[in-house]
């Protein structure tokens, strides 16, 4: 059975991050990926005197693309076979054509490679409008199209960043939250996505936060403050 695995920006600076986290995916996982760190910064301040549209929705969205295309030449390195989705087939719908979220989630292509084991990579934090156009969602929205695949598909959450667990004010290391102790922590959109949080709260669906090193999560996220880790 496939997971949904979401890597943040800071798990996606170098080549050998990437490679590392090759090695931790597995025949039909979904794996979601975000721009490599403060690619997407440099997008908006290089696309800042353009007004919004969907030409430049795609210049901002060209982070990701990079990710995905790195992935799949580690993936092919070790003989695992891969589809980078689009933003017209990856089944996200998103409600404004810029900063929206996600309004419905019906991912048919990849649950059908989900079922023949192979390795759907998708770009983080783009959507498609209900008109067919490119969308970009809000900043940190990677989180958010991670969580939507992860209900639709029913599939295991995995949000992977650059610290073991997520930690509480006293920077203490939390083997379990809940979600709205986590939505009262979080420092802006960090470690994870507002809206993220609210959707899997909303489905009740549970996300394991770990590195991006290892396969095992640090913090279980869910309605309960219970150790659920698997
Ligand atoms: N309560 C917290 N628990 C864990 N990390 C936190 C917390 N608050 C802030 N952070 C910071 O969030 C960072 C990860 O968030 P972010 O940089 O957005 O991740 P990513 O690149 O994986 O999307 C960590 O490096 C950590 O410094
Ligand atoms: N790259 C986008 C989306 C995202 O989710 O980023 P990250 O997962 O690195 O927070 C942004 O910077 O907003």
């Amino acid at each position: 059975m496939g997971k949904v695995k979401k890597y943040g920006g800071s798990s996606l600076i170098t080549a050998d991050q990437v490679s590392c986290i090759a090695s931790n995916i597995e025949a039909g996982d979904v794996v979601v990926l975000s721009a490599p760190y403060g690619r997407t910064d440099e997008l908006y301040q290089r696309f800042r005197h353009f007004s919004s549209s969907e030409a430049r929705n795609r210049a901002l969205a060209v982070g990701e693309l990079e990710s995905c295309y790195a992935m799949q030449l580690a993936l092919a390195e070790r003989s695992v076979k891969s589809e980078i989705m689009s933003f017209d087939n990856m089944g996200l719908v998103a409600n404004q054509l810029h900063g929206g979220c996600v309004v419905k989630a019906q991912p048919d292509k990849i649950k059908e490679n989900v079922a023949n084991g192979i390795v759907s990579i998708v770009p983080g934090f783009q959507a498609k409008t209900e008109t067919n156009q490119l969308a970009i969602l809000s900043r940190g929205g990677s989180d958010e199209t991670a969580v939507h695949l992860a209900i639709a598909l029913q599939l295991a959450c995995y949000i992977y960043s650059d610290v073991t667990h997520i930690y509480d004010s006293d920077m203490n290391n939390l083997e379990c939250i809940t979600y709205q102790s986590l939505l009262q922590l979080l420092d802006g959109q960090r470690p994870m996505n507002k809206r993220a949080v609210e959707v899997a709260q909303q489905y009740n669906h549970p996300i394991y936060f770990g590195h991006w090193r290892q396969s095992e999560p640090g913090t279980y996220i869910g309605p309960k403050a219970h150790a659920a880790l698997s």
